[in-house]
């Protein structure tokens, strides 16, 4: 593993993923990559998580090459240094921040969506001049040994790097010291995350896991919220983290709600879901066992049907909740829709207040909508609290993969050291504090008093 390591930043330091074109090519390899082998990388999405074609497409290729399309158009805007506002003691000079490359970046991605949740940071990653250890889930096996064998026949073979194995692995590899350490995953794995990259004071964002609220307003358009619902709760067998985990809503629309989720589960699944080929399984069966366990006690108002033989769980609703079960407890990732009725919108926002972030304080919001905002390259997705730190997509994760780093570089001609006499702190009061807010002739004013008092300093009169 040390070795791997060392073998990346060894290629890091030869400064071979700095120039755009490098990176420009690197990138343009991974839409060939998706288009030559796309019958490979669906088979391996749909193997470990019984993805329909269409299913994996839409929710793991797309945005992956929207995602590259953006940075293949933005990145010299991205990578271009920025003018810095100067102040009067540096009028003369050039002031800028310069988006640097990190240096060697691990990429620890999940398993739910396998593909997307590690090739978008990459992306980002590559996109910042970085080298890149990738480490997928193993849990998705089948994805994690495609990547492994696919990344490198089209990227840089030395540059990033695809380590594939178990926690044994993850652990060794975090022992490492990276430059930057994206996680994807559960909210006890993150911390451990943390604490390793802490004995490195390598900076960390950690996309994790935690409660998704959705509350139903009465006035709101039941039909179309019930569908949406329904969509993101059911779509991946809610092995999405930002679907919604529960519903709050008045008691009098409890039961309706019930009735146009399940005219919306035949709608999209047909009479017999476990037939429907759009319908998933669970991941594996400590999963199965975990989600089936959280039904003890409750009151099922919908389905509940489960096969263990195929970790076959369907859409099931729960009714009249009570918050203080494991169900509400602890995160479901699994398809089971609790609800939880509450007075009205103020008891809703308590409820939610009462809670651990990110119940309320949320790492995102979508309006009448699910999950979409996770297709908007440009909102930043993250976490908060609980629920992570750090962001990526689009721009964001050029803000999270480089370093800005601010450059002064200094006229030789203004030379006023050492600051020894009361009239230079005077000086140096009057340039440090005054700022450019009066247009053109008010900035050529202060430049010539600039020049001015360079040279009264210079020819020793202050
Ligand atoms: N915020 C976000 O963007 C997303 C968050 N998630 C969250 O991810 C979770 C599901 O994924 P997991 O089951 O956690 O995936 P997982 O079990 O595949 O673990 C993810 C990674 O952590 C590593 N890992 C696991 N245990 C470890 C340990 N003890 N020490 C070191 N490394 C370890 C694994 O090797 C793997 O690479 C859910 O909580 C979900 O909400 C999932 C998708 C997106
Ligand atoms: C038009 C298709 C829209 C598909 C939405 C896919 C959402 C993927 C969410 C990935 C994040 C997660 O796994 O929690």
């Amino acid at each position: 593993m040390e070795h791997e390591v060392q073998r990346v930043r060894a290629a890091f330091s030869s400064s071979r993923s700095h120039p755009l074109t490098f990176r420009r090519r690197q990138l343009k390899a991974l839409p060939a990559m998706v288009q030559e082998r796309e019958k490979d990388v669906l088979a391996a999405i749909g193997a470990d998580l019984s993805k329909s074609e269409f299913i994996a497409y839409s929710q793991e290729v797309i945005s992956v090459l929207g995602e590259i399309d953006l940075m293949l158009e933005k990145l010299p805007e991205w990578a271009a240094a920025k003018p810095a506002q100067r102040n009067l003691l540096t009028m003369l000079d050039e002031a800028y921040i310069q988006p640097e490359p990190l240096g060697v970046i691990l990429i620890i991605g999940a398993w739910n969506d396998p593909f997307v949740l590690t090739i978008q940071p990459l992306i980002g990653a590559i996109a910042a001049g970085n080298a890149v250890i990738i480490k997928p889930s193993e849990v998705s096996e089948n994805t994690a040994k495609l990547l492994a064998k696919l990344l490198p026949q089209y990227l840089d073979q030395d540059l990033y790097a695809v380590v594939n194995g178990g926690v044994k692995e993850t652990t060794e590899l975090l022992k490492q010291q990276f430059d930057h350490i994206l996680y994807t995953g559960n909210t006890a794995v993150g911390k451990i995350v943390m604490q390793a990259a802490a004995k490195h004071l390598t900076p960390v964002a950690l996309e994790l896991g935690g409660k998704s609220p959705c509350y139903v307003d009465r006035d709101c358009d039941l039909d179309v919220a019930c569908r949406r619902i329904t969509w993101g709760k059911f779509m991946n067998c809610r092995q999405t983290c930002i679907a919604s985990s529960y519903v709050l809503c008045e008691p009098s629309l409890q039961d309706l709600i019930v009735r146009k989720v399940q005219e919306a589960v035949k709608e999209f699944y047909g009479e017999n879901v476990k037939e429907s080929p759009d319908y998933k399984r669970i991941i594996n069966l400590r999963h199965f066992k975990r989600i089936k366990s959280l039904l003890e006690g409750q009151k099922i108002a919908f389905s509940g049907e489960m096969d263990e033989a195929t970790r076959y769980i369907a859409p099931t609703i729960l009714t009249d909740v009570n918050p203080d079960t494991k169900v509400m407890q602890e995160e479901i990732f699994g398809p089971i829709l609790p609800i939880v009725p509450v007075k009205n919108a103020d008891e809703a926002i308590q409820f939610i207040n009462e809670h651990e972030t990110p119940w309320l304080s949320t790492g995102g919001v979508t309006g009448n909508e699910v999950i979409m905002y996770f297709m908007l390259s440009s909102l930043p997705f993250r976490g908060v609290g609980s629920s992570g730190m750090g962001a990526y997509h689009g721009k964001h994760s050029f803000d999270t993969f480089p370093y800005q780093r601010p450059c002064l570089l200094k006229t030789l001609k203004q030379e006023g050291y050492p600051l020894n006499s009361q009239s230079k702190v005077g000086w140096a009061k009057l340039f440090l504090l005054k700022r450019f807010n009066k247009g053109r002739l008010g900035l050529l004013l202060l430049t010539l008093l600039g020049v001015l008092a360079a040279l009264l300093i210079k020819a020793g009169y202050c």
